[in-house]
């Protein structure tokens, strides 16, 4: 039989002030991580990137387009929409530097409905409610590939532009190729991105990424 320990074996030291948590972990990020070819606001996203994955390393994987994080500065400051591919990006987008919701309609009633009869994820499905919230949006796409590829094929078929496109879906199955993708059409169609390389990203990533302009925004740095 397993004997329960001693409630006093349960007493650990740690560190319970949020500011000082958050301070000593950008105070290591800095430590272990090469920032050394970003410009300030790039290095506040590649830090919330690293932050948010555990992941010094994962600082090489990160690209941004030419004006990528003032266009999205700009666009978040005017208060753009928000366009998010999934409830966990919109959820991780923190709420005390927007004033509206972001948008997310995977779950519109109608969608699993639509996905069905077409034959194809709902995260894409989705990205048929976006056409009237794409200019001069951020659109945030942390988990569906899929979605991703829709985006751009809109975009190349006309749709309007967003003013920044934060594109770091996870996984094995489209992600790394939906960012390869990304990175190619910043070029070939003129959009303002930022992307992680490879099949690293998700959710956490995306959202913390925007909240790191819209802590530039508010003089935030680390
Ligand atoms: C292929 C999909 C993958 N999902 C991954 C990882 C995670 N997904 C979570 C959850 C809860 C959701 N994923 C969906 C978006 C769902 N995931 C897919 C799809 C099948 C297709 C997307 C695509 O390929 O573009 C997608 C379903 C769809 O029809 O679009 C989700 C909608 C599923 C659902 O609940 O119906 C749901 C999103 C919920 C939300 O709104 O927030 C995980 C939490 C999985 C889990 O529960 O363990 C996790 C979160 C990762 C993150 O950081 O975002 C992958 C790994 C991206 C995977 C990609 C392909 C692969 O490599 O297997």
């Amino acid at each position: 039989m397993q004997k329960t320990p001693p409630s006093s074996d349960y007493h650990f030291h740690y560190q319970p002030d949020p500011k000082a948590i958050e301070q000593d972990s950008f105070r290591q990020i800095r430590a272990l991580t090469d920032l050394s070819a970003w410009d300030l606001d790039q290095q506040q996203v590649v830090m919330r990137i690293v932050h948010s994955l555990g992941l010094p390393e994962v600082a090489e994987q990160v690209r941004f387009s030419e004006h990528a994080t003032q266009a999205g500065r700009d666009a978040l400051a005017k208060h753009a929409a928000i366009l998010c591919d999934v409830e966990m990006v919109k959820q991780g987008v923190t709420k005390r530097m927007i004033e509206q919701e972001p948008l997310c309609f995977l779950n519109h009633p109608k969608m699993a409905e639509l996905a069905k009869q077409k034959g194809e994820t709902r995260s894409m499905a989705a990205l048929s409610l976006w056409q009237d919230h794409l200019a001069g949006s951020v659109v945030l796409i942390g988990n569906a590939p899929t979605a991703l590829f829709r985006l751009l094929e809109m975009i190349a078929q006309g749709a309007p532009k967003p003013a920044l496109i934060i594109g770091m879906p996870v996984g094995f199955v489209g992600a790394a190729e939906s960012k390869d993708a990304l990175w190619q059409a910043h070029r070939d169609l003129g959009v303002e991105c930022i992307t992680l390389l490879g099949r690293m990203g998700g959710s956490a990533v995306t959202s913390a990424s925007c909240n790191a302009l819209l802590r530039c925004n508010i003089g935030e740095y680390y």
